[in-house]
């Protein structure tokens, strides 16, 4: 089934996913770039998108926003079948971020929000021409809502900043503020981290779990790994346009055949490592703890024993 149809059709309630990707196929000429895809995302949910250069990751998230009409294939926002188009998908409610900043370099940070926010605001031309009540009333509802998000991702002391004035990393966060503009129910990142130093890759691991918290659910492509895992509740493989692998963090690192495509070898700092290290140090201390209690005639402490018994 394609998505050239521009009718909407319920194919599920309010209460399952938030999207549903089924078949989603992508042909450029002889070329399939994104393969019979199949994803959901619920809410709540961050999803991770992971495959190697060229595995149709984009060209995926360009099918879910209408940018491309799939060869085959439907993207369904909250159990409604979506038309391939993107005007239509954000006001659905899925906005997205791009890989390559797409940001109104010359606008000022709180009027590229304010663009985004333009699918949530019904005052017509006529309106917006004469700037009757009812434009002045929505103008400053808009204003109100932009100022929220820009003090939602720490841009608010910059809102009269030209864009392109900012640092790299806050560019990042006012695109993802700009999408956030549309109340959308899925947020799509795009490789949010790229270009990012670890600092910056941390605060956005941080804001990407408060736009979960607040009742967004995320889709993410990235290609850094520890970002990937420590975030997602669910990580998809694609590789050569066909989903390899879809699970959890630890299900997808422990995949031979993710590994032999994708990862290679196990990731310097993977989640985990830590609190391996802290068990085993904390082994070794009660190891050492009951040697001694033993030494000195004495009973091990009932922690010592747990944990020994635990092993
Ligand atoms: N508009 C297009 N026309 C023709 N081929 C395309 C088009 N867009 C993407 N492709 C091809 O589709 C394949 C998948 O590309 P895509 O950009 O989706 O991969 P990706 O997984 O996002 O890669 P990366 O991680 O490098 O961003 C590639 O072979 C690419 O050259």
């Amino acid at each position: 089934m394609t998505t050239t149809t521009t009718e909407t059709t319920p194919v599920g309630g309010p209460t399952g996913p938030v999207l549903s990707a089924t078949g989603v196929t992508m042909r450029f000429g002889g070329l399939t770039a994104v393969r019979s895809v199949d994803l959901e995302v619920h809410p709540g949910e961050i999803v991770g998108l992971i495959g190697p250069n060229g595995a149709g990751k984009t060209t995926f998230f360009n099918c879910l926003t209408g940018l491309y009409v799939p060869t085959e294939g439907t993207v369904a926002y909250q159990g409604t079948v979506l038309p391939p188009k993107p005007h239509l998908v954000t006001q659905a409610g899925i906005a997205r971020t791009f890989q390559n900043i797409r940001l109104f370099a010359n606008m000022t940070v709180l009027e590229n929000v304010l663009v985004g926010r333009h699918t949530r605001t019904k005052e017509g031309l006529w309106s917006a021409l004469l700037r009757g009540p009812g434009f002045k009333k929505a103008e400053r509802a808009s204003e109100e809502r932009a100022m929220e998000l820009l003090e939602f991702t720490g841009l608010a002391a910059k809102r009269d900043h030209l864009a392109r004035n900012l640092p790299y990393g806050e560019q990042r966060k006012l695109e993802i503020a700009r999408a956030l503009a549309s109340d959308p129910g899925l947020l799509l990142l795009d490789e949010p981290t790229a270009g990012m130093n670890p600092q910056e890759t941390r605060a956005t691991e941080e804001l990407v779990f408060a736009i979960r918290d607040q009742g967004t659910a995320v889709l993410v492509i990235e290609h850094d790994m520890r970002f990937i895992f420590n975030l997602c509740d669910r990580v998809a493989v694609l590789v050569q346009g066909e989903k390899l692998v879809e699970g959890s963090s630890e299900v997808v690192q422990g995949d031979e055949r993710v590994v032999a495509a994708y990862l290679g070898t196990p990731f310097e700092g993977a989640p985990g490592a830590e609190e391996v290290a802290e068990v085993e140090a904390a082994e070794a201390h009660a190891g050492a703890a009951a040697g001694a209690a033993a030494a000195a005639g004495a009973e091990a402490p009932s922690t010592t024993a747990r944990t020994e018994d635990d092993q």
